[in-house]
Formats: C-alpha cells, sequence, structure tokens
C-alpha cells in the first residue's frame, strides 16, 4: 500500500511518522526543503504531485489558502483523498472531480499516538476503504465517524482545543513560580494533575461536577479558589473562546 503526504509541515511531518509503520511506501510533496531533511530514508519518497497520484491514499496537510492549487493538479484522482484542511468541504474537493474523500479534523495529540481524529465520508467511499482509512488513522490516535455538519465545531473543540489547554496550563506554571516552586519541580507535577484529570474523567465517565463536587471541602481551600474563578469569569472566558474558534471555523466554510 502506498501513502502520499501533501505538506510536511507540523500535523504532515507527524502523519508521514505515523503512517510510515503501516504503509509499504511514504510519498511526500513539500514546497520547503528542509522539513524534507530527516525524511531521506526507507519508506519515504520525495517526489512531485503527479507521483504521489499513484497511491492509494493522498493525505493533504497544507494550510486552507494553498489548497486550490494542489486541487487543480490533483484533478481526476482516483484513490481516496485524507483531508485535515480546516475549513475545506467534500462537497469542494468533489468539483476537482475527486470523488472519494475523507475529510478529517485531526489535533496535535497525534504526536503522541493520543489524538483525537473526527472522520466524515463523500459518497463514493466504498466499506472497504473506509476501513483501510480508519486503519491508517488508528495509528495516530481516537478514530470517530461524525456528520459533515459538526466540522466547525469539532474544529473548535479538539483541533484547536490543545491550544486552549496550554494556556490553562502555563497559567498553572505561572501560579507554580509566583508560590516559589522552580519551573523543573512544576512541570511534572502540573502535566501529571492535567493528564489525571482527564482520565479520571475517561474512564469514569461522570460529569466533571461530579468530580469537582468530592475535591472541594467545605471552607477548604478548593472553594476559595473555585469562588476566585468565578468572579474572574473563567468559565465564561473558555466558553467565549471555544465559540470565537467556531465563528472562524464557520467562516472558512463560507457560512
Ligand atoms: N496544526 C494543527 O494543530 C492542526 C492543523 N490542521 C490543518 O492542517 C493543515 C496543515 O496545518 P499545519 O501542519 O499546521 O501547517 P504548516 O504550514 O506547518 O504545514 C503545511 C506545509 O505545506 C507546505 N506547502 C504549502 N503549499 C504547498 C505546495 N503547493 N506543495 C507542497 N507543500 C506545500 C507549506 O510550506 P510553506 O510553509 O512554505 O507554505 C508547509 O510546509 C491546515 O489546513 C490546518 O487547518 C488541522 C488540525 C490541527
Ligand atoms: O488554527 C487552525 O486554523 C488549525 C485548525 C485547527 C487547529 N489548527
Amino acid at each position: 500500500m502506498k501513502v502520499s503526504v501533501i505538506g510536511v509541515g507540523n500535523m504532515g511531518s507527524i502523519f508521514a511518522e505515523k503512517l510510515s509503520e503501516k504503509a509499504e511506501k511514504v510519498l511526500l510533496v513539500e514546497k520547503v526543503p528542509e522539513k524534507l531533511a530527516r525524511f531521506k530514508r526507507e519508506p519515504f519518497e520525495i517526489v512531485d504531485i503527479e507521483t504521489a497520484k499513484l497511491s492509494d491514499y493522498i493525505v493533504l496537510a497544507v494550510k486552507p489558502q494553498d489548497a486550490s492549487s494542489i486541487l487543480e493538479k490533483l484533478k481526476g484522482y482516483s484513490g481516496v483523498l485524507i483531508s485535515i484542511v480546516a475549513g475545506l468541504k467534500i462537497s469542494t474537493i468533489e468539483e476537482y472531480g475527486i470523488l472519494k474523500v475523507a475529510r478529517v479534523m485531526p489535533n496535535v495529540g497525534v504526536r503522541v499516538k493520543e489524538g483525537v481524529l473526527a472522520v466524515s465520508y463523500s459518497e463514493k467511499v466504498r466499506s472497504e476503504e473506509k476501513e483501510g482509512v480508519k486503519s491508517l488513522l488508528e495509528s495516530l490516535g481516537l478514530v470517530v465517524e461524525i456528520e459533515e455538519k459538526h466540522f466547525p465545531a469539532i474544529t473548535a473543540l479538539t483541533g484547536s482545543g490543545p491550544a486552549f489547554v496550554f494556556v490553562m496550563t502555563e497559567a498553572f506554571l505561572d501560579a507554580a513560580l509566583k508560590m516559589g516552586l522552580s519551573f523543573e519541580v512544576a512541570r511534572d507535577l502540573v502535566y501529571k494533575l492535567f493528564e489525571g484529570s482527564a482520565r479520571l474523567l475517561f474512564e469514569t465517565k461522570e460529569h466533571p461536577a461530579v468530580w469537582k463536587h468530592r475535591v472541594t471541602s467545605p471552607a477548604g481551600t478548593t472553594i476559595e479558589g473555585i469562588v476566585a474563578m468565578e468572579k474572574s469569569a473563567v468559565r465564561g472566558g473558555i466558553i467565549e473562546s471555544l465559540l470565537a474558534s467556531h465563528r472562524k471555523a464557520l467562516e472558512l466554510e463560507g457560512k
């Protein structure tokens, strides 16, 4: 099985690495030669778009503004195009005569195989091809099939989401420094705090309010912090951030 990746940047380079565990050949198309330096080895091959068209699957991983010129060159491609481009609708890709499309919204968790990958398919993708796409993507994280209409929401929630979690993590580290801890001591504690809290929710499936209640003792330390959080409207700020991202994702789709 041959897979190509077009655009070997932040996301494309991670896809290339992980997909190389599944595919016998990974063909790479990239504008910036320096980004290809670490791929000059088997099973990678640096090619042009015409050669990429001979592969069973192509991952399109360029910025939204660069997509149309590439789609023009991919016109009539008969394999499955796996597009991770934010805001690029399946119907737009079909206009280029590319009829087998898997639209995917991943996130940076793919770097450690803990990504979230939402996927929708065009009508012409056969069930065995869907299985093929799923098997490739499962080397990157959790794969969930969704209706295409939910892509703008998923883009904000789990595509952009890691950046919001990183900002919150950074705020915890700033507080730790203010309280006199070194970055090195605080870092491991805080990263484990986020991982442990997320795993607790994931495994118990309980609502976060239940666990918040279990942590918060009457007249204790936690409630002091919770009151301060509510006074600073932290919750509203987070909701507004996600809604701003959602608006932009809708705008990219021309809505
Ligand atoms: N980063 C993320 O966390 C996520 C990104 N995405 C989506 O993934 C896509 C890629 O994002 P990201 O990896 O961050 O972007 P990057 O800019 O890091 O990577 C895109 C790469 O494609 C190259 N490129 C542009 N045009 C061409 C071309 N014609 N032929 C070959 N290579 C080309 C770019 O070169 P140059 O820099 O010179 O333009 C760049 O190296 C975007 O559409 C984004 O919406 C989706 C979910 C999460
Ligand atoms: O910021 C962006 O537009 C892309 C899409 C989701 C994450 N990064």
